[in-house]
């Protein structure tokens, strides 16, 4: 899979893209990402200007609809692959597991990464691109967004986790809507406090039956929702693909 992420500030992903998973990842050639500063597609070189004042008034500077269409036409045509566009917004539908495991079917997604109060309305009226959310809160850009998208899309792909570390059994992954249970290592006891004894028993069924009910447990502690008889659909955006 590629991500190709526009952005003003490419700089914020350097740390990032060097974490071991994705940087095995990228080297193990299951992952490519490439990042483009929408800077470069500024008609006004000697400030690169790319943003300017809302008509009508209001706080705040939009980024402009000509350098990032631009911008975005040229990064598609980059590779023969179309690129599957995802525009960061707060007003966006709200990532979830579900929409992670759909995006991971992609070959090829671009991560639209605006700033100040976002972009100018054409850029999504002429792209038409797909808009998340990564939750109910205020970002200062969609770069974090962005990463998180690429963090919980790349761990999906095949051969990026191994079979010790798979995904499948994670909260949340192909429809399993429970919370995790409680999980101990090394040292048996630690400050007076000490594992389970049924993790000690060697008893597998107990082992797995006692998992199951602390997931319970604490899934109609924490998450009520998530359960099959309280579980609502997420409603696609409107301009989300079906
Ligand atoms: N995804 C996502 C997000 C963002 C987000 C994403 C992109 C941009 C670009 C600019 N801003 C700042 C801004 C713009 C408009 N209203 C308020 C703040 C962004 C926020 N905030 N919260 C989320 N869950």
């Amino acid at each position: 899979m590629r991500f190709d992420v526009v952005t003003l500030f490419p700089a914020i992903f350097d740390g990032y893209l060097t974490q071991s998973l994705l940087d095995k990842a990228i080297v193990r050639g299951l992952v490519e990402i490439q990042r483009h500063n929408l800077r470069d597609w500024a008609e006004d070189t000697p400030h690169r200007k790319v943003d300017d004042r809302p008509f009508g008034g209001g706080p705040g500077m939009l980024l402009q609809v000509e350098p990032t269409v631009t911008c975005v036409r040229d990064v598609d045509a980059m590779c023969d692959v179309p690129a599957r566009k995802i525009l960061l917004t707060p007003q966006g539908r709200r990532l979830d597991q579900r929409l992670a495991e759909d995006l991971a079917t992609s070959d090829r997604i671009m991560l639209m990464c605006g700033r100040y109060e976002g972009f100018d309305q054409r850029v999504l009226d002429i792209l038409q691109p797909e808009e998340i959310s990564i939750g109910d809160f205020v970002l200062n850009g969609g770069e974090v967004a962005a990463m998180t998208i690429i963090d919980a899309v790349v761990r999906l792909l095949p051969g990026v986790l191994g079979d010790e570390q798979s995904s499948l059994d994670d909260s949340f992954s192909r429809g399993n809507r429970m919370l995790e249970f409680p999980q101990y290592t090394r040292p048996r006891e630690f400050e007076g406090h000490t594992v389970p004894d049924v993790l000690l028993s060697g008893d597998h069924a107990a082992i797995a039956k006692w998992r199951a009910e602390q997931s319970r447990v604490k899934t109609i502690d924490r998450r009520r929702d998530l359960l099959p008889e309280n579980s609502k659909p997420n409603h696609e955006h409107p301009n989300q693909r079906s």
